[in-house]
């Protein structure tokens, strides 16, 4: 099938001096090839217009992006901004820590990391937390057979996500009513009229910043509440300078957004790869076997080389985040090219994440490339968090939860006899925006 552009849309025209991609539909631009194709787009623009090319956005505008391994080095530059992620999402993301630059960000950011970090996550027993959750999680899926794997896995993450936050398992189900209809403000259109998805959406983040507003007062009047957003209101509050609640709550937010359907999408991607690589498969059961339970500590994670290798190989050949946008703050040298100050700009993840410039046979699925390193982790290994100031602040829970669920989907399901089986296509209905994510329709049989 070919691509989704417009083909009315034909001339090559400039914009400061660099091509526009043609395409592009009316009010939408590139988006459905964004969205349903990004991969053969990025590679179409760069066989035919070069390194440096315009995207567009749709409603978000023009992005110009760029292919050349100077984009990556963008994401740790001062005079890049990245307000102009508020302006592409307002609703959802506006006032959260993604969207600040300079000492706004930093002391946003420095009020809730620690909790976030190998030691914040282990004081907290996140590990032991989420170790039954899991468990209930796959052993459902032995009992059930077969399961359609993105929506389950979105599910599971969850109840990660309520339980790291401490929302009291009475509330559930009115929190997973408000999360879905605030998640549709990533696709609204903009119409506020009653009964509409951005009107709906507006509501259930109001709905939200209340609740955790309650939350923080629940708090610091030490109420018997667990989870990282006490810790999150002590660090908070002990941080230097005055930063108004309005912070914390759109933080708290952002970290319910972050981490649900980037992990979802890559532990399903994680059992789609286990389903179709059985060598794969056998090299965790043995490794699972050897260890013999489900890590809970951060310390445990060295034992599990092969569950590590399959996080960080599922994640480098499908990064969840493919696009991060910032803004020129001042005239840049990116490449061959002089960007005018105020220029949009798209930092391809995905491209340099399936590169051969950085990685050898790219296209390949090996755990060889992890497993045999001899070097430590360097941050070009990781670029799927992003890098510089901005980093993924999720990175050592992801870390945490993606081996602990594939050594207690090992375990499980070695001890019923069976192993996971594609059962269905994975190439159609595969989704790279805004989060990159497997079909819906995927289904993976345990026989
Ligand atoms: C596989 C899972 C994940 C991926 C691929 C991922 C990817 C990313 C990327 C690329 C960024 C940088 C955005 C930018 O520079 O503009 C980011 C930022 C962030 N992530 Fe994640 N993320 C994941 C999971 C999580 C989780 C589980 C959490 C927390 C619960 C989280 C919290 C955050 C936060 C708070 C930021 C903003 C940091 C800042 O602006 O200083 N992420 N993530």
């Amino acid at each position: 099938m070919d691509m989704l552009l417009n083909p009315l849309n034909r001339w090559r025209r400039l914009r400061d001096d660099i091509p526009v991609m043609p395409g592009a539909f009316p009010l939408v631009g590139h988006l459905p090839a964004i969205v349903c194709d990004l991969p053969r787009l990025l590679r179409r623009a760069e066989r035919t217009l070069g390194s440096h090319f315009w995207l567009d956005f749709g409603p978000a505008g023009h992005l110009m992006t760029c292919l050349d391994p100077d984009a990556l080095a963008l994401l740790r530059h001062k005079e890049v901004s990245s307000a102009l992620i508020e302006e592409m999402a307002p609703d959802i993301l506006g006032g959260t820590l993604v969207t600040l630059d300079g000492s706004a960000h930093r002391q946003a950011r420095d009020g809730i990391k620690a909790a976030f970090l190998p030691r914040g996550l282990t004081e907290a027993g996140i590990g032991e937390l989420f170790e039954p959750i899991i468990r209930a999680q796959v052993k459902a899926w032995r009992d059930r057979g077969e399961v359609a794997i993105l929506p389950d896995t979105r599910n599971l993450m969850l109840k990660l996500t309520f339980s790291l936050m401490g929302i009291p398992a009475q509330d559930l189900s009115e929190w997973h009513r408000k999360y879905r209809q605030l998640l549709q403000l990533m696709v609204a259109p903009p119409i506020d009229l009653p009964g509409m998805p951005l009107r709906r959406g507006r509501a259930a983040r109001d709905w939200i910043d209340a609740q955790s507003r309650q939350f923080i007062r629940d708090a610091r009047a030490r109420a018997a509440r667990t989870g990282l957003i006490n810790d999150m209101v002590s660090a908070f509050d002990c941080s230097d300078g005055a930063l108004s609640d309005d912070v914390l709550v759109a933080n708290i937010r952002l970290l319910l957004l972050a981490g649900h359907e980037t992990s979802a999408s890559t532990i399903a991607w994680m059992v789609i790869e286990l389903a179709q690589h059985p060598e794969l498969w056998d090299a965790l059961v043995e490794e699972a076997q050897r260890v013999g339970a489900v890590p809970t500590g951060h310390e445990d994670l060295a034992q599990c080389p092969v569950a590590e290798a399959l996080f960080r190989e599922t994640l480098r050949m499908h990064p969840a985040s493919s696009l991060v946008p910032r803004r020129a703050m001042q005239e840049l040298q990116l490449g061959q090219r002089r960007i005018p100050s105020g220029t949009h700009l798209c930092i391809p993840l995905l491209h340099f994440s399936t590169s051969p410039l950085l990685h050898e046979a790219p296209d390949q699925f090996r755990l060889g490339r992890w497993l045999q390193r001899t070097e430590p982790i360097r941050p070009v290994d990781m670029l799927q968090f992003g890098a510089g100031p901005h980093v993924c602040m999720g990175y050592h829970l992801v870390w945490l939860e993606l081996v602990q669920f594939s050594i207690a989907l090992a375990l499980t399901m070695q001890e019923a006899g069976v192993r996971p089986r594609l059962m269905s296509g994975v190439e159609k209905g595969r989704r790279y925006y805004p989060t990159a994510h497997p079909s819906m329709t995927v289904r993976i049989g345990f026989s």
